[in-house]
């Protein structure tokens, strides 16, 4: 898989968020977005995953050589953000098999392995609306990681995680995005600093 820009931006209203972005993100390799806040990763990211419109420019995705449109590339796609709510009426358990109507496992992987990834088994039968701050985000990382997805999209990854959350996500980085697109959006290093690139938005006002 790999997705092409050719001089993107993206504007509301009259205000560039950003301006002439050309990058190939390559299948097996790893991306950082940078960026002080307001600068833009967020809305890059939803460009990038097709969720928001280029205001000018050409995004192309390719797999195995043949291209994807916009409309068909959410199945290739996994991403956790913060503006990515989980369903809250439903409890984990509910939660993971909706989840994953749409979405594959990864190889190996079931529900009752995804609970016990997340540490939840107590928790299975909670709602999502109980689920503090910390949890929920353990929550979307690991739905988006265990979804067999060529392309993974993680922005502020480690927020609300704690000092054994932040270890947990490495070791989900470890484990799961092998031979995966992965592209983070962070302004914190620790969250990226294993990543191959590193794109600073604020250079492309
Ligand atoms: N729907 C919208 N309409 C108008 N302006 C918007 C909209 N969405 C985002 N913006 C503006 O775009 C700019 C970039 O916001 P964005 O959330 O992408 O930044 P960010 O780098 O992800 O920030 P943070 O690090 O704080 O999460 C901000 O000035 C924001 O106000």
């Amino acid at each position: 898989m790999e997705i092409v820009l050719e001089n993107i931006g993206r504007r509301f209203n009259r205000e560039w968020i950003f301006r002439g972005i050309s990058q190939t993100f390559i299948q097996g390799d790893s991306y950082a977005i940078l960026g002080p806040n307001g600068s833009g990763k967020s809305t890059f990211l939803q460009v990038l995953s097709g969720s928001l419109s280029e205001s000018e420019g050409k995004i192309t995705y390719r797999r195995n050589d043949v291209e994807i449109s916009t409309d068909h590339i959410f199945h290739s796609l996994s991403i956790a953000a913060p503006y990515l709510e989980l369903i809250e009426e439903f409890t984990l358990s509910e939660l993971i098999d909706f989840h994953f109507k749409f979405k594959a496992y990864v190889p190996g992987f079931d529900r009752g392995r995804l609970i016990e990834l997340l540490g939840f088994e107590r928790a299975k039968n909670k709602n999502i609306r109980f689920f503090s701050s910390g949890m929920k985000q353990r929550t979307k990382l690991a739905l988006a990681m265990a979804s067999d997805t060529p392309v993974l999209l993680l922005d502020e990854p480690t927020s609300n995680l704690d000092k054994e959350g932040l270890k947990w996500y490495h070791m989900l980085i470890q484990q799961f995005t092998a031979n995966r697109l992965l592209i983070i959006c962070s302004n914190q290093e620790n969250e990226y600093d294993f990543c191959g690139s590193c794109l600073n938005i604020a250079d492309y006002k």
